[in-house]
């Protein structure tokens, strides 16, 4: 096997006496000795972080010139310094239409020399790339942990984020440390500024991380680097990767088709535009018209696809996946297959042959059962309600924004808040006989599932809410009511967790207003009537905190007799807002 910890510990120490310059070479004993140093622009303070920096990671390509130009104070210092340069990147959310000279998908070549990645170096990462209309992050989360629990050295980028733009950066399974994304960060700026022009603008917001993040993995020297398409496939930024060890597409559906074609055959095709030629390819079972495209253009560039089948409950011999709800089990079989073919190609591991029938092999089990992504199926207590029990209010956040994704989100809803009741009745039983309890709790009795939602106005909410009521009622859940808030985190805008605006009295909340008229049309319909009113299973909030606060009153003004179980689903950047206001 190639990588182990005692591989990962020489690493370490190899990178680390690397000099960028001869003044500050580490002496000979291994001593960490600083006062040699003499980098312009960089303050006492800063040099030792510095030389601390720079000894526990490798920036290889970086020059002596270009440290100086990433230090701290040259660009600011802080963290909120970068996100604001980021932010002034272009959002443009399409991809390469060659509308102007800045949209061109070629471009991204041009980066990667200004960036000083080679051919070389791209082909080192090692990469395993993957599109799909949903479960792209969590297959890449799964596929990630298992290769990292063989002992691999791993890089991830997936996309979006939801509080902090480093989670989209995860070395060996972290999010990137504030320190190691300034310096890269600074470094990939101030090269790409100073070596752009007309001809060759600024990149994109989207396409200057995947530029980073390649950067990042590179010097950090991964063994994989598992990438996530933003949007698409063919011109996608993370298709300038030209040989990945293996692809993979996971669930087609309707995304973002004003970009990538109102048919799922269009949709499909612009996502096989990640096959390379003779390079393995998987899939999931999928649509016949998307299945059908797959395989063309498959057989076009002589590749076999595979198609992998859901994992089963018998394969993780009694193991949970580390993400929760029945669509999982379909990203973890494709992970699984994702993992194996790469260790087989680059590993050199024999992996044995994986069948439905088999356990799968410690390893697997043990990366799939401790993945995690946030967000998606995420269960979370409100953490600053003074209450009696951590369940009087509890979140249950999934970024669902599309009509396949809101059916998972709403299976997955409904079999949570059922599991937990059970639990808890249970648990409740078993205090009474023992006489510990005076309450009079009885599980699902007082419990009231609300919904908070929002979506972005490009989406149609009557593919959206009417699923999610239905699917829930259809298993029992019934909504005890519905907020509509806007978003609080400003899309062109990255943020930190700190970073919350101030409430807006001049929001504009026509969008909620829609978004609630198609909620009660459902109960309107329902009965016969429509008389335009409010029948009162709705509510517009003029902003997250207020719709939060609404519930923590509500929990203290009933005593704690009533429990709350709230699903946040519609959008991702929501769910990353409600993160930040629920937990310490
Ligand atoms: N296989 C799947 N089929 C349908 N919906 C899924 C599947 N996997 C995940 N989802 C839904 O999609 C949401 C996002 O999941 P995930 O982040 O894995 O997908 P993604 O493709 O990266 O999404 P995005 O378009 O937001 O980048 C989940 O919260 C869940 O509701
Ligand atoms: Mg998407
Ligand atoms: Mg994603």
């Amino acid at each position: 096997m190639k990588s182990s910890n005692a591989m990962k510990v020489n690493r370490m120490f190899a990178v680390s006496f690397e000099p960028r310059c001869t003044s500050c070479r580490p002496p000979h004993d291994g001593s960490t000795t600083t006062s040699t140093c003499s980098f312009p622009r960089i303050s006492e303070g800063f040099r030792f972080l510095y030389i601390l920096t720079f000894s526990c990671f490798q920036i290889r390509s970086l020059k002596k010139e270009d440290i100086d130009m990433a230090a701290p104070g040259h660009n600011g210092d802080s963290y909120e310094e970068a996100l604001a340069a980021l932010s002034s990147l272009s959002m443009k959310r399409s991809h390469a239409d060659n509308s102007d000279k800045g949209d061109r998908f070629e471009i991204l070549f041009d980066y990667l020399k200004i960036l000083d990645l080679e051919e070389d170096d791209m082909s080192k990462m090692n990469v395993i790339h993957l599109a799909g209309t949903k479960g792209k992050g969590s297959t890449c989360a799964f596929t990630e942990s298992i290769l990292r629990n063989y002992g691999f050295r791993t890089g991830l980028l997936t996309s979006p984020h939801l509080i902090d733009v480093r989670e989209r950066f995860r070395l060996d399974g972290v999010d990137i440390s504030e320190e190691k994304f300034l310096v890269y960060f600074w470094w990939c700026y101030n090269r790409l500024r100073e070596r752009t022009h007309e001809e060759i603008p600024m990149p994109t917001y989207f396409r200057f991380l995947t530029s980073l993040a390649f950067k990042i993995f590179a010097a950090e020297k991964v063994d994989v680097a598992i990438l996530e398409v933003g949007l698409g496939g063919k011109l996608d930024s993370t298709n300038s990767v030209q040989k990945p060890v293996v692809c993979g597409v996971s669930s087609l559906g309707y995304d973002h088709m004003e970009i990538l074609g109102d048919t799922l055959d269009k949709i499909a095709g612009e996502k096989a535009g990640i096959f390379k030629l003779g390079v393995p390819a998987i899939t999931v079972p999928q649509p016949d018209e998307a299945m059908c495209v797959l395989e063309e253009k498959a057989s076009q560039l002589n590749v076999n696809l595979q198609v992998v089948q859901p994992l089963t409950a018998r394969q993780l011999s009694g193991q949970k996946l580390g993400l929760d709800g029945e669509h999982q089990y379909l990203n973890a079989g494709l992970a699984v297959s994702l993992a194996s073919t790469w260790l087989q190609q680059v590993g050199k591991l024999e992996v044995p042959s994986l069948t439905q029938t088999s356990i799968l092999p410690e390893k697997f089990i043990k990366g799939l059962a401790t993945a995690s992504l946030q967000g998606r199926g995420q269960v979370v207590p409100d953490q600053f309600i003074e209450s009696r029990t951590s369940e009087d209010l509890v979140f249950y956040l999934d970024g669902a924004h599309t009509p396949e994704s809101m059916e998972v989100c709403a299976k997955w809803f409904s079999s949570a808040v059922k599991r937990d009741n059970q639990s808890e009745s249970s648990e409740h039983l078993v205090n009474v006989s023992s006489g510990s309890s005076h309450d009079q709790f009885s599980g699902e009795e007082n419990c009231q599932q609300i919904l908070l939602f929002n979506c972005m106005s490009v989406r149609d909410p009557n593919m959206l809410l009417p699923h999610l009521r239905n699917i829930c009622a259809n298993y029992g859940v019934h909504f005890k009511k519905a907020f509509f808030v806007p978003n609080m985190s400003v899309y062109h805008k990255v943020g930190t967790a700190a970073d919350l605006p101030e409430n807006d009295p001049q929001v504009d909340l026509s969008w909620q207003w829609t978004l609630q008229k198609v909620w009660e049309s459902l109960f309107h319909s329902e009965r016969g009537e429509d008389n335009g009113e409010s029948s009162g299973n709705s509510e517009v909030f003029t902003s997250l905190p207020m719709a939060i606060k609404w519930l923590r009153d509500s929990v203290r003004e009933s005593g704690s007799a009533t429990h709350f179980q709230v699903l946040v689903t519609g959008s991702l950047h929501l769910v990353g807002d409600v993160l930040r206001l629920i937990r310490k």
